[in-house]
């Protein structure tokens, strides 16, 4: 059975060495992790198997990696300056400021009830409760104390303030003079980078539409209820698809990228029982989503909550960042834009004529995607003999340890030396992390590999060395099975190739 509690994630990741606090030692900094050793190999593993699916085994798709703060005038014309907010409140007593929506969500069913009631909605349709009272800030402060809406810091019903926007976009000061105008945005999405690339990609590989830029990278927004541990961050990375197709074609293109991307959450270990694919209500869609699906996996203690969205971002975002725009026929309400130097157009396939065209983004968090895929991977199970243990199911491609290999006893020169000899063979075959385990005690070897998800664990013993009772096992090794327990005896010299053929 999966991770029941967050906890057990939590405890997991920290005991392990996969995820710290950031700036630990000086009280922390909320909303900011620090993966570790085997946190990053897991990391790196799971971008890597979307670059893979999503780069190199497709004939449409380019890569990108642009860079993490941007032109302020990127960010204006792409609607984040004006857009971006979060509702937020604040509780005068306590001091303590909160989501609004997240505020009302956490609230008890009636005062939910009450709250919703007030404007007109159901309460399960909290974003549209949340819209309605920011709709009417001053009302909304009144409802909020009216409906008896507690503060979860002191359990007491709060002296609400009127909840108002807030743009969760970083900013920084750019070179030695820190002037009005000398300041840039860390990305609140690595999309933008994409779309004021989409000239310079289009031009150097002369592509045709469809196609798609692909890109994986960071990306911050300043969360006013940073929470759920690494789900709700202000620092994060992305794994991002901006599919560019002819205007018309989109929502074929859109059902298209649904399914690939089931499929690809299922090859990670996530199975599709486990998301609700939610056609998002237009009071919650992003301001440039004519339609999103967002893919709803089932935490443990959080219950169903977003780990990618699926958005028609329609002529909206290239419509947006273009010159010219007035005569291009954007379906998409944008900005006038005098700053921009580049037409942002590609022939449309059938016509040839220049066309702004549409956009299926495909957009998943990596920290949220190792979250649910470790959530998935870990088990406590009970052994024949009655021992428990704790194992990591990982799929071997994302297991930040493939191989242990393990000499069975430390204070044998001839076991210790050929393990490291065969570990040294390992190494070279570019499988990822392949360690010695030479702490002597091969029980305590096994928890430790179980627990982290090693997928293998190859045992060096004295008929290795053609020193036990059977000489026909010598110059062979044991390999142990994380999930099955089985142990299986392979020659040395067919090692590379078993092991080859099931991490690869
Ligand atoms: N603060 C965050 N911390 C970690 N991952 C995030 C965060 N915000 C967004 N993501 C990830 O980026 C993906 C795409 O971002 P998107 O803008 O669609 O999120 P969102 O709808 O704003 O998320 P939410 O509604 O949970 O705030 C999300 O599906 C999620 O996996």
């Amino acid at each position: 059975m999966p991770a029941q509690t967050m906890e057990e994630l939590v405890s997991l990741c920290k005991r392990r060495g996969f995820i710290f606090q950031s700036s630990e030692i000086y009280g922390g900094l909320q909303g900011f992790y620090d993966y570790g050793p085997l946190g990053v190999e897991l990391k790196n593993n799971i971008k890597n198997a979307w670059w893979r699916a999503n780069v190199h085994e497709r004939d449409d798709m380019e890569g990108l990696d642009a860079s993490i703060i941007m032109h302020r005038l990127a960010l204006r014309h792409s609607g984040h300056e004006a857009t971006f907010n979060d509702p937020m409140v604040d509780n005068k007593k306590t001091k303590k400021r909160y989501r609004l929506d997240h505020l009302i969500k956490d609230q008890k069913a009636d005062v939910l009830a009450k709250v919703a009631a007030a404007v007109n909605e159901a309460p399960e349709n909290i974003a549209a409760v949340s819209a309605r009272l920011m709709e009417q800030p001053a009302r909304a402060a009144e409802i909020l104390v009216e409906a008896g809406v507690r503060d979860a810091f002191s359990g007491e019903v709060g002296e609400w303030t009127e909840p108002r926007p807030f743009n969760m976009m970083f900013k920084t000061s750019i070179g030695p003079v820190a002037d009005e105008d000398s300041f840039g945005y860390l990305r609140p999405e690595t999309a933008q980078g994409i779309f004021v690339n989409f000239k310079n990609v289009v031009d150097s590989t002369s592509r045709r539409l469809p196609f798609g830029i692909a890109q994986i990278g960071k990306a911050f927004r300043n969360e006013i209820t940073p929470r759920n541990f690494v789900f709700r961050v202000r620092e994060m990375e992305q794994m991002e698809i901006e599919f560019f197709v002819a205007p018309g074609t989109d929502e074929e293109w859109h059902e298209h990228w649904l399914e690939q991307r089931l499929k690809w959450w299922e090859d990670q270990g996530v199975p599709r029982q486990k998301i609700i694919v939610e056609d998002v209500p237009a009071d919650d869609l992003a301001h440039y989503s004519k339609r999103t699906y967002d893919l709803m996996y089932d935490f443990p203690t959080l219950g169903h909550d977003e780990i990618e969205g699926i958005a028609n971002r329609t002529d909206f975002d290239l419509g947006s960042h273009t010159k010219g725009q007035a005569e291009l026929g954007l379906t998409a309400q944008v900005m006038e834009n005098s700053d921009s130097v580049a037409k942002l157009t590609i022939p449309h396939p059938e016509t040839n004529k220049p066309v702004v065209p549409f956009v299926i983004e495909p957009s998943a968090g990596v920290d949220r995607a190792l979250l649910a895929v470790l959530s998935e991977a870990y088990h406590k199970e009970t052994l024949e003999n009655g021992n428990e243990r704790t194992v990591l199911k990982l799929r071997p491609h994302l297991a930040p340890i493939k191989v242990a290999v393990i000499p069975l006893a430390r204070n044998k020169p001839e076991l210790v030396d050929l393990a490291r000899r065969i570990k040294a063979d390992l190494q070279r075959l570019g499988l990822g992390r392949i360690l010695l385990e030479d702490s002597g005690n091969i029980g305590k070897a096994y928890r430790r590999h179980d627990e982290v998800g090693t997928p293998y664990c190859v045992t060096v013993d004295f008929d290795t060395v053609g020193k036990g009772e059977d000489a026909s096992l010598t110059d062979t090794v044991t390999i142990r099975d994380r999930d099955t327990l089985a142990q299986e005896r392979v020659a040395i010299a067919d090692l590379a190739e078993w092991l080859t053929a099931r991490l690869r």
